[in-house]
């Protein structure tokens, strides 16, 4: 319900300060710093065992100016742990960090670093003009760029493995798959989904649905969970080729990076390729219907302004009522993890 819109106060007075407002303008600092210690690989380098501030500027070929301020700024901001003289990684940092580890979320922390911060830096450019401000400005498709070069493409297939992974366990847990036998995942990228789902759910087969340029990577990390025997890669085009038949149709951040007739188009090849009773999921960071609290889901649809020349972020109801347009008879939504949700289709 829309809330009535109170008359702004003009005076500053004790619970109207410009804290927030400051906190969130210079919010950037502490990002980009997240970013540069990902980038530099100073989680990884401490996951070793701690280390002095001397040890760190020569392991990292740093210049010993803006050290100690960087490794403190991290304590502070909760990254890192400082005992005597030595920097430690704070737990999280420790667990999903370190490049190592199959927990590591920085893959996507190393794409936005890479690509989104100074993409976002035209933000104001994109809102005046419409147009994605990465780089397809300079004529080329995203995904075309991307794809071009090897390095890129296994940089951001990995990304995507750091920003599905929460959603996947989840996905994993929630859902009834004790009801359903098969899967098949569109839009895979390197398969961290069906890798979760087959280790949580030992009954279960799987396909990786993608363009072909993905096959090597997909059957590369498969491989390394000791599940090629569970999981096979489909190469396809979703616009041009039908879909892989199985009980359940999963599509992860694929539904927000398109306009309203190819959101449709997908959910409607879907369904046809579901038995009844079948199910499909679409996981993103699903907008909450009033369009008020899940900012990240907002601002991820902003992203989409910035990354794709259609695409946006949606709510639960704006798909359900997708889903039932295009014949599902049941649908729902149910959250997973931070700002993740998953609209499930009953065909
Ligand atoms: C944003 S990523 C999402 C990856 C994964 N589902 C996840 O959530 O982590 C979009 C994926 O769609 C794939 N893709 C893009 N266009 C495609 C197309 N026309 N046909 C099949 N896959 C496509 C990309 O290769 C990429 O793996």
């Amino acid at each position: 319900m829309n809330q009535p819109i109170q008359s702004n106060a003009c005076e500053p007075n004790e619970s109207v300060t410009p804290d927030a407002i400051l906190q969130l303008g210079f919010a950037f600092w502490g990002s980009k710093t997240l970013l540069s210690a990902v980038e530099l690989g100073l989680f990884t380098l401490l996951a070793d065992g701690p280390l002095t501030a001397e040890a760190v500027t020569a392991r990292l070929s740093l210049h010993p100016r803006g050290v100690r301020d960087f490794l403190d700024a991290l304590v502070a901001l909760g990254q890192l742990e400082r005992g005597e003289n030595l920097y430690a990684n704070a737990p999280a940092a420790a667990v999903f960090l370190d490049r190592r580890r199959p927990t590591y979320v920085g893959g996507i922390l190393e794409m936005a670093n890479a690509r989104l911060y100074p993409f976002w830096g035209a933000l104001t450019e994109g809102l005046r003009s419409g147009v994605p401000q990465n780089e397809t400005k300079e004529g080329r498709d995203l995904f075309d760029e991307i794809y071009r070069d090897p390095a890129i493409l296994g940089e951001f297939l990995k990304a995507m493995s750091g920003l599905s992974l929460g959603a996947a366990n989840a996905i994993a847990g929630k859902f009834p798959w004790t009801d359903y036998k098969t899967f098949a995942d569109i839009g895979t990228a390197q398969g961290a989904l069906p890798v979760t789902l087959s280790r949580a759910h030992p009954h279960l087969g799987g396909i990786g649905f993608d363009l072909p340029v993905v096959r090597a990577h997909f059957e590369a990390y498969v491989a390394q969970y000791g599940l090629a025997e569970r999981l096979s890669f489909r190469a396809g085009d979703f616009f041009a080729d039908p879909l892989p038949a199985a009980d359940v149709l999963i599509m992860g951040h694929i539904l927000h990076d398109w306009g309203l007739d190819k959101k449709r188009m997908l959910i409607r090849k879907a369904y046809e390729a579901l038995p009844f009773g079948g199910a499909l999921i679409i996981y993103d960071s699903v907008i909450d219907d009033e369009r008020r609290r899940n900012a990240f889901g907002l601002l991820m649809s902003l992203n989409m302004l910035i990354e794709t020349r259609e695409g946006f972020d949606f709510t639960g109801a704006d798909c359900m009522a997708w889903f039932k347009e295009a014949g599902f008879v049941e649908t729902r939504v149910e959250p997973l993890v931070g700002p993740d949700s998953m609209v499930i289709g009953i065909k």
